[in-house]
């Protein structure tokens, strides 16, 4: 038997059509399209549409789309408002997984729909719940980014803000075999329907390595404070074994195309003020001390540096931006869930076991 890979790394586990991750060019594709393409330039419902195509059964019209999610919402919100007070106490990363968990393999509408409706619904519902305020019914006529926005705060939000949750919702739509859509793929490689599988994505997703970076990313600019501690405080996190949050990445040896998309946001929503320049002086800062510290690899921004600023500058507490970005990625996981359930094998890999072996027989 060879050697184990450490992480996976380097090893093809599926065959996909739905994106692409170029590592050495920066670019990522959906789909034919490069995310500069999709992103600020079709609605989340759109990206749905293009993700989902040949694994539904429903015309795949974003309008028709939008229309069903728009039910979807509804029929989620009567799922999921009598299970509030079961996820007092809970974070809303934590009420999330327990709501999606309480969706029944049994319900009448299609699954993708209901688990990509759901995500909204639940995470206003409960961010709401945790200031005793009341849940705010979705409104089906809207499209997803404006009714969470809508939903969450009770009321419209501002057409610059729509667009742009909805830039950040169809830019982390997809991401090839990251380490939520991977298990998403595993458990559904066992037949275990899309609920489940949307679940333990999600716990996935929930770790500070994959999609918990953003809330330490402003931790970390709020404990630089000043431009004259960004490289002795940067320098001192890695002295300490720290990773900085917001850099590196399995795939990416270049800087992550989707920064670049999410910098223009966080700019055009915070055109000039001190936050976004500091930030800048962090992120200039963060690659020279990664260059310097850590030779051997190479270290650039990835999505999540300015997936923090874009989601700050919307106002956005820091505990919601993973559940943010499950409300965008769920488009992603739900595609490569259908895909793999269409006559994939169950996954199943080998280990290299290392242990003892029995004493042989006196
Ligand atoms: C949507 C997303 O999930 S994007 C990723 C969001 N996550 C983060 O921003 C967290 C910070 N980044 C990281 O922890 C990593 O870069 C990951 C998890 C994203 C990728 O990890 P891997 O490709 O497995 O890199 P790996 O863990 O092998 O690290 C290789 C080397 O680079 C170093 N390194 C990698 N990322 C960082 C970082 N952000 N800061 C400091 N050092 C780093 C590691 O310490 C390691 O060096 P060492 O061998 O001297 O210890
Ligand atoms: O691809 C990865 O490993 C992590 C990532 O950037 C994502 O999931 O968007």
């Amino acid at each position: 038997m060879t050697a184990a890979s450490d992480g996976l790394d380097g090893i093809i586990a599926a065959e996909t059509v739905l994106s692409h991750v170029d590592g050495e060019q920066g670019r990522l594709i959906f789909r034919g399209h490069d995310i500069e393409e999709l992103a600020g330039h079709v609605s989340q419902e759109a990206v749905a549409a293009l993700l989902w195509h040949g694994f539904t059964d429903e015309a795949a019209a974003p309008e028709t789309i939008s229309r069903a999610l728009g039910e979807a919402r509804v029929a989620a919100f009567e799922i999921g408002r009598p299970l509030l007070p079961a996820a007092a106490g809970l974070t809303v990363t934590e009420g999330l997984r327990l709501l999606l968990a309480a969706l029944p393999d049994t319900y009448p509408l299609p699954h993708h729909l209901l688990a990509t409706a759901a995500m909204p619904v639940f995470v206003a519902a409960l961010a709401r719940a945790r200031q005793d305020a009341a849940a705010v019914p979705p409104d089906p006529a809207l499209p997803q980014a404006a009714d969470f926005l809508r939903m969450l705060r009770g009321m419209p939000a501002t057409p610059d803000h729509v667009a742009a949750l909805e830039t950040y919702l169809v830019t982390v739509a997809d991401h090839g075999l990251n380490a939520s859509t991977f298990t998403a793929r595993v458990v559904a490689s066992t037949r275990a329907g899309v609920f489940s599988s949307v679940v333990a994505a999600l716990c996935a997703l929930k770790g500070p390595l994959h999609g918990g970076a953003p809330g330490p990313v402003l931790d970390m600019l709020d404990a630089i404070g000043y431009e004259d501690q960004i490289e002795p405080w940067l320098e001192h996190a890695i002295s300490d074994g720290d990773r900085l949050m917001g850099f590196g990445h399995r795939v990416y040896r270049v800087r992550d195309p989707r920064a670049d998309v999410l910098k223009t946001v966080a700019l055009s929503l915070r055109a000039g003020s001190n936050r976004i320049r500091f930030a800048e002086a962090v992120e200039a800062g963060a690659l020279r001390v990664l260059a310097r510290l850590k030779p051997g690899r190479r270290l650039d921004t990835n999505v999540e540096f300015y997936t923090a600023l874009v989601l700050e500058a919307l106002e956005l507490p820091r505990d919601l931006f993973t559940p943010i970005f499950a409300i965008g990625r769920v488009v992603g996981w739900t595609a490569h869930i259908m895909e793999q359930t269409r006559g994939g094998r169950i996954i199943r890999p080998q280990s290299a076991y290392v242990g003892p072996m029995p004493k042989a027989a006196a």
